[in-house]
């Protein structure tokens, strides 16, 4: 039995004038440890899927099991990580990071030292007392990564969590999350419209197509690039054929695009 299961999912935003189709007959499985990534177009569906994978949102027809049960019952332990970092400026980095433990009542002397040893972990050791303004823009990501592990999450829902930073912080950081959840052995899945980072890091690549949301082909990513960091394997051979694949598919995507979806 997979850890989580999406079987066939669907999804309409209502409002009182209108209804968009955001979703439609989405199914996949993801196994324990698996990363994943969400790939398409504008407006595909993506953050919908994140969204109903976190359990925020009930899909509106269709089922979304995560270690068999709904994961509005896992919500302790879904982690999420968005382009933003969300630190509260008023708290300090110490502080904002064991804000988790303390909202979920499981703050005590042993999960403060794990969570101040991964703070050590990801290189911001002596930050602690620092507010997050007091920061640059890839130390306070590291930071929201440090809260996101905090809590020990079965599962992580990263979206666009590189997209703000500039280029070079943004290689740094794919390559140190790519480390720290493969050493904890996480399960996470990436929202990106970037084909170089969903290669970079995933074991395999969803591609969404729109209007409405739909799961239009599956990639494998080769194991040989699963052995390499994310930064090394952007140079090798398989990386270059993979992005070419996908590039193609997106274009050939983009080209058959209709109008958007009603009800
Ligand atoms: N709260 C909402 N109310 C109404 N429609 C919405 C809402 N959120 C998303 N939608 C619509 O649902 C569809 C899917 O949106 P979603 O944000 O999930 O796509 P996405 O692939 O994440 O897009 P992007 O890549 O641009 O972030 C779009 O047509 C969008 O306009």
């Amino acid at each position: 039995m997979s850890f989580l299961v999406v079987e066939k999912v669907g999804h309409h935003y209502f409002s009182p004038s209108s209804a968009t189709k955001a979703l439609e007959d989405v199914s996949f499985k993801i196994d324990e440890g698996e990363f994943v990534s969400l790939l398409g177009p504008s407006g595909c569906g993506k953050t919908t899927m994140l969204s109903i994978l976190s359990g925020l949102i009930m899909p509106t027809i269709g089922s979304v099991t995560i270690d068999q049960k709904p994961p509005a019952s896992h919500s302790n332990l879904i982690g999420y990580m968005l382009q933003q970092d969300y630190l509260f400026p008023w708290k300090t980095i110490e502080e904002n990071i064991l804000l988790g433990l303390k909202l979920n009542g499981r703050l005590d002397e042993v999960s403060q030292l794990t969570a101040l040893y991964f703070l050590e972990q990801i290189g911001l050791a002596g930050v602690e007392k620092q507010f997050p303004r007091q920061l640059s823009g890839g130390m306070r990501q590291r930071a929201a990564l440090a809260r996101t592990m905090a809590v020990n999450p079965k599962l992580l829902l990263l979206d666009e969590p590189f997209s703000a930073l500039d280029y070079q912080t943004k290689l740094k950081l794919e390559d140190l999350v790519f480390e720290i959840l493969k050493e904890y052995g996480k399960t996470a899945v990436l929202v990106t419209h970037d084909i170089g980072e969903a290669i970079a890091m995933s074991d395999r690549i969803l591609l969404f197509s729109a209007n409405p949301g739909r799961l239009h082909k599956t990639f494998e990513v080769p194991s040989s690039l699963r052995k390499l960091k994310p930064f090394d394997a952007r140079s090798t051979e398989e990386y270059n054929i993979l992005f070419q694949e996908i590039w193609k598919e997106l274009e050939s995507l983009e080209e058959n695009s209709g109008p958007k979806s009603p009800v």
